[in-house]
């Protein structure tokens, strides 16, 4: 089928691909020129692993472009995504005025039946004013051209987005037309999935569901974690527990510093504020949200605890991302962190495989290393902010060594505190009282 993906960063990058690679001929859209001739060349504006390399192929073989020409790629296609941002708003809720721009877009040149499918993550409500802002288009033209729009969210993770894109453990698909969900249903053949069908407010609904959920898992074990270290459990042992319960699951019960990134803290917060909207006030989220913004910080204390006053002190960081694996650094942990430590007057060192340049613009004090041990040198504690792979198998008799405290405080429980205290170091984590 030919298909325009409108908005290529992440998502529409990977749905670029997935689509091309299932045998699809695919456009991709976006405003961003340099970012067009980036991917154009073969080469991915951030980094997100097997992707480029795929990308590049599809290219090559002329299954894949990239353009800036919306009008040429809307007369090409049958199906035309929408993959813009929908970033929060000073108020919370989800700002539209990019989806709002390229549907005017598509109404303009709309020239006969397609399907307009949302794969941004948007309020429940916004398919029936994509329906508007179109069939307004068409009336200022003076015209009548048949069309649909589809929601179909993604649900991919950053760092593993074209496995989680290949496969799927579902495929949503909000549609209330026979025509439209024939043509989904042929786009999506090579998928081997469930695919469920629902109406578009129900598709709407069921992403930021999906999203609200999973940070409520996490921010149930952090908040669980801190009764922990005064009941003398260890909220791993306790995660482990509760996950091996079939209906619990053992997924997203990790605690650590909190969760960051792109979506889940927008996304919550756009649905705390839908629900305000409607009256319905969602009280679970804001305690998810005030838990998750206090996270940090308590670790932080923590580590004040352990080592004495900031003031002075150096501290490096292990990680900067939201998590490993992405070069996204949007409203990850080490920020807050990063603030806080230089506020208190903390020296700041850091390493990251991937995120260490777009740190470097928002706090140029902070010392970046070439490598974890340069980060580690002389430091007093070493927080270690990402689970990066490398970070968990250092050489630590080398750490030790370099540093001039002996404090690894870890901040995702995920280094072997056991193998640590016997190598001389002091460690905690969180969630478990024992610490040194
Ligand atoms: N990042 C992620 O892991 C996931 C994101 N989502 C959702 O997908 C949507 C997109 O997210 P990201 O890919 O992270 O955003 P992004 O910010 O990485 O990319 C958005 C792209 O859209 C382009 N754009 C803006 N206006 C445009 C227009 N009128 N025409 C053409 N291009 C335009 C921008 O230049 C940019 O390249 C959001 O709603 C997000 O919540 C959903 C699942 C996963
Ligand atoms: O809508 C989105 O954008 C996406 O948001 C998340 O994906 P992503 O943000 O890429 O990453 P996750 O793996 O979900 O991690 C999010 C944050 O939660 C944290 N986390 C995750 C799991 C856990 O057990 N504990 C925990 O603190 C991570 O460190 C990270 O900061 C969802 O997992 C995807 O399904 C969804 O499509």
């Amino acid at each position: 089928m030919h298909v325009s993906v409108i908005g290529t960063g992440y998502v529409g990058a990977t749905t670029c691909a997935t689509l091309a690679s299932m045998g699809h001929r695919v456009i991709g859209v976006d405003v961003d020129q340099q970012k067009v001739a980036m991917l154009n060349s073969g080469r991915l504006p951030f980094y997100e692993e097997g992707l480029e390399a795929l990308m590049g192929s599809l290219i090559t073989q002329g299954s894949l472009t990239f353009t800036t020409d919306l009008p040429k790629a809307v007369t090409e296609s049958e199906i035309l995504f929408l993959t813009v941002g929908t970033p929060s708003q000073s108020d919370g809720s989800a700002d539209l005025s990019y989806i709002e721009e390229a549907v005017r877009q598509i109404g303009r040149h709309l020239d006969r039946y397609k399907v307009v499918v949302s794969k941004s993550t948007v309020p429940v409500g916004t398919g029936d004013r994509v329906r508007a802002i179109l069939e307004a288009e068409l009336a200022k033209r003076g015209v009548v051209i048949p069309f649909d729009v589809v929601s179909n969210p993604e649900f991919l993770r950053e760092g593993k987005a074209l496995h989680d894109a290949l496969h799927p453990d579902r495929v949503v698909i909000g549609c209330e037309s026979d025509k439209a969900r024939a043509m989904m249903t042929e786009l999506y053949q090579g998928v081997r999935t469930v695919m469920l069908y629902t109406s578009v407010r129900d598709a709407e609904m069921i992403k930021y569901a999906s999203n609200a959920f999973l940070a409520l898992k996490i921010s149930f074990v952090n908040e669980l974690a801190r009764l922990c270290e005064k009941t003398g459990s260890s909220i791993s042992k306790v995660a482990r527990g509760m996950g091996l319960d079939s209906r619990i699951g053992p997924q997203f019960l990790r605690a650590g510093i909190g969760y960051g990134g792109s979506c889940f803290p927008k996304d919550v917060r756009a649905l705390i504020h839908l629900g305000k909207q409607q009256g319905v006030p969602l009280q679970l989220l804001d305690a998810v949200t005030s838990i998750n913004q206090t996270q940090a910080p308590w670790f932080l204390q923590k580590v004040e605890t352990a080592i004495g006053p900031f003031s002075g002190k150096r501290i490096a960081l292990l990680g900067l991302t939201f998590k490993p694996g992405t070069d996204d650094i949007r409203e990850a942990p080490a920020l807050a962190m990063i603030e806080m430590l230089q506020e208190r007057g903390a020296e700041v060192s850091a390493f990251d495989p991937q995120g260490m340049e777009a740190v470097r613009q928002i706090h140029p004090q902070v010392k970046m290393a070439t490598d974890a041990y340069g980060a580690i040198d002389g430091a007093d504690a070493v927080l270690l902010v990402t689970e990066w792979p490398e970070f968990l198998d250092l050489d630590w008799s080398k750490v030790r060594k370099r540093m001039r405290g002996r404090w690894i405080l870890d901040g995702r429980n995920a280094l072997d505190g056991d193998k640590l205290r016997a190598s001389g170091f002091a460690y905690a984590c969180v969630g478990e009282r024992r610490s040194e």
